[in-house]
């Protein structure tokens, strides 16, 4: 059963939070963006952990170096995955897997800015990550002509455990499921709508038909 992250890319813990609210019953991750935390510091991830401890809490860090300290310093703070980039070379990558399995924890490369997004996941998978991000950033989507259909093919093709981020959508979450994916992730489609609860939902429930 694939799982759906919401990405919440809002810049207060006070909004985090309330978004987090609504749409707990349909989400199985939250994910903390990387202006959130850069806007409200390490605090903010802690004060999701402690608001909804049975959910996986994703710092999307989108370290470039320094993988174990920086893994460190999320899952010390309350964090259950962290995110590295993928096109940063492999020891940091490495350090921060050793981090994570000393916390009991995981990493997530993303692939944004990648320019090979299926060899590299295949590569990285080897280090030890939980799963790869097949990734188009909100800067590539706002690119003429992007379609999300170019991780859809990927993802099918890949062969290791992905997600799909860049543009999660109800008119497109089925397609993103078939293509196999580990995780979905819904970011604007949610924290966006005038009902994040609705949209939400909506999401949880095509996901699950598909
Ligand atoms: O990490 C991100 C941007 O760097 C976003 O959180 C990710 O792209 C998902 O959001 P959306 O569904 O709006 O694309």
């Amino acid at each position: 059963m694939a799982k759906l992250q919401v990405a919440i890319d809002l810049l207060t813990t006070a909004d985090a939070l309330a978004l987090a609210e609504k749409v707990a019953p349909y989400i199985d991750i939250i994910e903390l963006g990387t202006p959130l935390i850069k806007s409200e510091g390490l605090a903010v991830i802690t004060a999701m952990k402690e608001a909804f401890p049975n959910k996986i809490v994703f710092a999307d860090f989108k370290t470039a170096d320094a993988g174990a300290l920086e893994a460190e310093m999320a899952f010390k703070a309350g964090a259950d995955l962290v995110t590295v980039l993928a096109t940063t070379g492999n020891a940091t990558i490495a350090g921060a897997v050793k981090a994570a399995k000393q916390y009991g924890k995981g990493v997530v490369v993303d692939t944004i800015g990648e320019t090979d997004r299926v060899k590299r996941a295949q590569e990285v998978t080897a280090l030890g990550v939980e799963f790869v991000e097949l990734h188009a950033g909100l800067d590539e989507q706002a690119q003429p002509g992007y379609s999300i259909q170019v991780l859809i093919d990927e993802a099918a093709r890949v062969g290791v455990p992905v997600s799909i981020a860049g543009g999660v959508n109800i008119n497109n979450i089925a397609a993103v499921k078939q293509a196999g994916v580990k995780v979905v992730v819904a970011g604007a489609s949610i924290y966006s709508s005038a009902d994040p609860a609705a949209a939400a939902k909506a999401l949880r429930e095509a996901l699950d038909a598909a």
